[in-house]
């Protein structure tokens, strides 16, 4: 089981709005699996939870990436993420002829968070923002995950977890991703989103920049990196600073892109993240 490559696989939910979409994702994961590759899913499902927290008349917003949430919006949120989303994604698996199991972070105590603060820095003053149930990841335990891997089952994770005291905490689905996969060690770390890549321009999807070092982050974050994707390069680092051998952001919305990356290593797919 060690010696088996293990692909993660983030699924973001700009890029699972239909069927036809996920169905896609699904028919990838299973020529991944049938060629003997482990596959890990963890999802995240914004608009689901924008949806579900309209319906029931809360507002949230955004600060740095990450959305504002009360306990109460917690309530919700994990609905939609686990209730909706993550059984949606195990009933097409399962459906597909894999064997799926829906978890989040809380199962196995597999991620343990910690409260997360927004921090800005300026003229040297720091100002700090309370997000409320927001978590970010330290500890990942992966026996559970390696568990299911080692009996071919399809782990579906969706980005809620605790703390040491059993507080729950919305995870930024990229962050916690990024956490699973270099714990895991995974041979790929696939981002997917409803964009090519990381482009320079955001209105001219043929300025995507196909592969960058984590040297040259720094630089583009405000300028190029911005809005949903701060979290999608910061969990890619923090992927491969724990191991994860290669982190790759891809357009989950066009067919066939994650077994190409995966199995032929084509290199002018999506936009690489290297040590
Ligand atoms: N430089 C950039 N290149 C591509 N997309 C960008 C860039 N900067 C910001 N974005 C935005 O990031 C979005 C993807 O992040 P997000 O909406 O959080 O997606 P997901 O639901 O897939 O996690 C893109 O649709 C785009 O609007
Ligand atoms: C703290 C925080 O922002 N959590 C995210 C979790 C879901 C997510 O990240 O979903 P996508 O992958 O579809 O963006 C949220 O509440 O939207």
């Amino acid at each position: 089981m060690e010696q088996e490559p293990i692909v993660l696989i983030k699924y973001g939910g700009n890029a699972m709005l239909n069927d036809e979409l996920k169905s896609a994702v699904v028919a990838n994961i299973k020529k991944l699996q049938e060629s003997g590759t482990k596959v890990v899913l963890v999802h995240g499902g914004g608009p689901f939870i924008k949806n579900i927290l309209k319906t029931v008349g809360i507002e949230s917003e955004f600060i740095g990436g990450h959305r504002k949430t009360t306990p109460e919006a917690l309530k919700y949120i994990e609905m939609a993420l686990k209730g909706e989303v993550n059984s949606s994604l195990v009933h097409l698996l399962n459906k597909a002829g894999m064997r799926a199991v829906g978890l989040s972070g809380k199962d196995g105590r597999m991620v343990t968070a910690v409260k997360r603060y927004h921090e800005v820095t300026e003229n040297g003053q720091t100002e700090r923002f309370d997000l409320g149930q927001v978590g970010d990841v330290t500890k990942v335990d992966t026996r559970l995950l390696k568990t299911l891997l080692s009996n071919n089952f399809v782990p579906v994770v969706t980005c809620i977890a605790s703390d040491e005291a059993g507080q729950d905490y919305n995870v930024n689905a990229d962050m916690f991703a990024g956490a699973l996969a270099g714990a895991l060690k995974a041979q790929d770390y696939l981002v997917l989103t409803d964009v090519d890549g990381l482009l320079r321009d955001i209105e001219d999807p043929s300025s995507l920049i196909q592969r960058l070092t984590l040297e040259e982050l720094p630089g583009l974050y405000g300028s190029v990196i911005k809005g949903g994707m701060i979290p999608k390069l910061e969990s890619c680092q923090i992927a491969l600073e724990h191991g994860a051998r290669h982190a790759r952001i891809i357009n989950g919305t066009k067919p066939d892109t994650i077994a190409e990356v995966v199995q032929s290593d084509n290199h002018s797919i999506g936009t690489e993240i290297c040590l």
